[in-house]
Formats: C-alpha cells, sequence, structure tokens
C-alpha cells in the first residue's frame, strides 16, 4: 500500500472564467469544479487512478473537513486523518479563456500539539502496512518546520521507501533526513541550494550535487520539457511530446504519484521517470486538478523520449 501524507488538507475549487483577471472588477464564475486539495491528495486520487492501493493521512477540520472526507469517499479512497479543532481551508484556482492560471491558497488553520502528537503515533502503526510514503506541500501553522525530517526518519527507520514533495523550509531541513527521492522544480532547487541556475547545465549540476549529498533519485521537474532524473544508475530526460495543456495545476503532484506507483510496482528509476512524465503530462490535458485520462496517458507514453545524458 502507498500512504499520502497531507498536513494542509484544502477544498480545492478551480473557476472557469470567459475573461482574463483583472483587480476592481467583478467576474462571475462559468463553471467550477470542486476537489479534495492540498498536494498530497492530488497524489491520492492519481495514485488511485493509476490502479493502486492508497491511504491519505493528515489533518482535516471542521465543515470545510468533512466535505473533504466526503469528496474522497466518493472517489473510492480510503483516509484516516486525526481531526482537529480549526477548520480546513479552501484554495482557488481561476483560469481565464486562454487557461492561464491564478491562485489564491489560503494558510491551514493552527494544529495543536496534542494533534499532532495523535498523528505521529497514528502514523507509526499505518507505516507497518505500508511500503511507500509520499509527502507532500506546505503545512499549516502550529507545527515546526523540521516535521518532515521526523516523519521521513520514521519512515526510513522502518525500511520504507519515502517521496518528499515540498518548498522553502520544510524542503530544506526534511533533506537532512536524506528522503528516498525529492522531485523539486528549478525554481525550488534554487532557493534549496542558494544559488541562480539559469541553464540546462546549472539544474543538471545542481541535481547532482542533492543525489550526492545522500538522496536517492532526484527528479527536477522541466513543464512542457518532461523531467531530469539523477540517480545511480545515471542521468536522464523524460521528454513529452508537444501538447495543448488546459490545467497544469496538479502536473507535479501527478509526477510524484506515479513515481510512488513505480516504487510499488518494482520499476526501474528510468521506467518510473517514463510512467511519470506519461501521467502528468495527461494530467494537464484535463481541467480536473490531479486527474487524467488513462488513454491520454497511454498515447503520450508512446511518443516519449528518454535521452541519456
Ligand atoms: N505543458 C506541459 N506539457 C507536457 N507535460 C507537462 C506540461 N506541464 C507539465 N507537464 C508534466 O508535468 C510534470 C510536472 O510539471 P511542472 O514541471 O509544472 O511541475 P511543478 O512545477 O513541480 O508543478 P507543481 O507546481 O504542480 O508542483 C512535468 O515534469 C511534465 O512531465
Ligand atoms: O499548500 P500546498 O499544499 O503546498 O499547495 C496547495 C495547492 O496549490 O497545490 C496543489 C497543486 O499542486 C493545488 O491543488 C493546491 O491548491
Amino acid at each position: 500500500m502507498i500512504t499520502t501524507i497531507t498536513l494542509n488538507v484544502s477544498v480545492d475549487k478551480a473557476y472557469h472564467i470567459n475573461e482574463t483577471v483583472e483587480s476592481g472588477k467583478v467576474i462571475r464564475v462559468a463553471t467550477c469544479n470542486m476537489t479534495a486539495g492540498g498536494k498530497g491528495l492530488n497524489v491520492s486520487r492519481v495514485i488511485k487512478m493509476c490502479g493502486e492501493d492508497v491511504l491519505a493521512t493528515g489533518f482535516v477540520g471542521g465543515h470545510t473537513g468533512a466535505l473533504v472526507e466526503d469528496l474522497l469517499q466518493k472517489d473510492e479512497i480510503k483516509s484516516k486523518f486525526v481531526h482537529t479543532k480549526g477548520e480546513t481551508r479552501n484554495c482557488i484556482n481561476i483560469l481565464d479563456q486562454d487557461n492561464v492560471s491564478t491562485e489564491f491558497l489560503e494558510p491551514g488553520a493552527p494544529v495543536s500539539e496534542e494533534e499532532k502528537n495523535l498523528f505521529i503515533k497514528e502514523f507509526d502503526e499505518i507505516l507497518d502496512k505500508t511500503n511507500v510514503v509520499t509527502i507532500s506541500g506546505s503545512s499549516p501553522q502550529g507545527l515546526d518546520k523540521d516535521i518532515y525530517r521526523v516523519l521521513i526518519d520514521m519512515v526510513k527507520k522502518k525500511g520504507k521507501k519515502v517521496i518528499l514533495d515540498t518548498s522553502g523550509e520544510l524542503l530544506k531541513e526534511g533533506i537532512k533526513a536524506c528522503p528516498t527521492m525529492i522531485k523539486p522544480n528549478s525554481e525550488e532547487m534554487e532557493s534549496l541550494l542558494g544559488v541562480g541556475i539559469n541553464n540546462r547545465e546549472e539544474i543538471i549540476n545542481s541535481a547532482i550535487k542533492l543525489h550526492k549529498s545522500g538522496i536517492e533519485i532526484v527528479v527536477v521537474s522541466l513543464g512542457g520539457e518532461g523531467a531530469l532524473l539523477v540517480s545511480e544508475d545515471g542521468i536522464y530526460q523524460g521528454k513529452p511530446p508537444k501538447i495543448e495543456a488546459v490545467n497544469t495545476v496538479g502536473c507535479g503532484d501527478s509526477m510524484v504519484a506515479a513515481f510512488a506507483v513505480g516504487f510499488e510496482r518494482g520499476y526501474s528509476p528510468v521506467e518510473s521517470l517514463k510512467y511519470a512524465v506519461s501521467v502528468s503530462a495527461a494530467n494537464a490535458l484535463t481541467s480536473s486538478t490531479g486527474s487524467f485520462i488513462k488513454e491520454d496517458a497511454y498515447k503520450i507514453f508512446e511518443d516519449i523520449k528518454i535521452i541519456k545524458i
């Protein structure tokens, strides 16, 4: 089983509008898609769509939290959340007439010390039934910046695999525990290493540096250019064919989901790269966040170029 951790759950609303976003204007929404969000719940949905068993964990609270549990149940995704006194947040993604995305991300309601300790206790028990863990996104107020380091240490002590996909201080602290895999984009890697990254060579060198620091697999996501993978098997780029992207929100999460599925199925890093590029590119073809159509992924898979560097 794959377990996903989403400490900062949200109800995501994708607003489709037939104009451009301008401040000071009243904008009527044409259609609205509502999904269980926070990066880790997008990961959970995509893992389920790939056909693997998944358990979603983290914190939920109040009416919005209950709605998230409901949305997951409708998608037949198992969950075991710690219930908080604070209300779960909302995140809004406005997609304009040209599919340009503008996101508003609310902060998460505070998590108390008691709620955190309960999560750690329950997670320790869940780990015994889990092969792969994904940790994604921001953290709510009330948790220390080393929370992911603590969780990764727990996973690694039990000999399981763990993917960390976050940014800023959480990523800086988290990599001290050497997760099995990280998936920064180029900006996240710049902030992590404190260097400017301006070209392909600098992306490759930065990824190699992170791999050498003890992270088994470093995947750098490159948007429409696919992703770069550094592991002990070598350095590879997975390049998707050119597609007409509709909504790229959740592409990074889809990539993490597909790598978790690859770990669960025992794929090699390069096999996982090809699979993950096809699933994440297929996500860009659907308007719903963290979702893909299998036929799209199959078609894209056939046209992916794997380039050895
Ligand atoms: N326009 C696109 N065309 C084809 N594939 C895409 C496109 N955008 C994203 N992808 C696929 O999705 C993956 C992740 O996208 P991206 O690089 O935007 O991730 P990210 O910046 O980490 O995203 P996020 O903010 O969702 O975490 C890419 O590596 C690629 O495989
Ligand atoms: O606050 P987090 O969890 O870091 O990010 C939340 C979020 O922006 O990430 C997802 C896209 O990756 C969206 O579905 C969601 O709204």
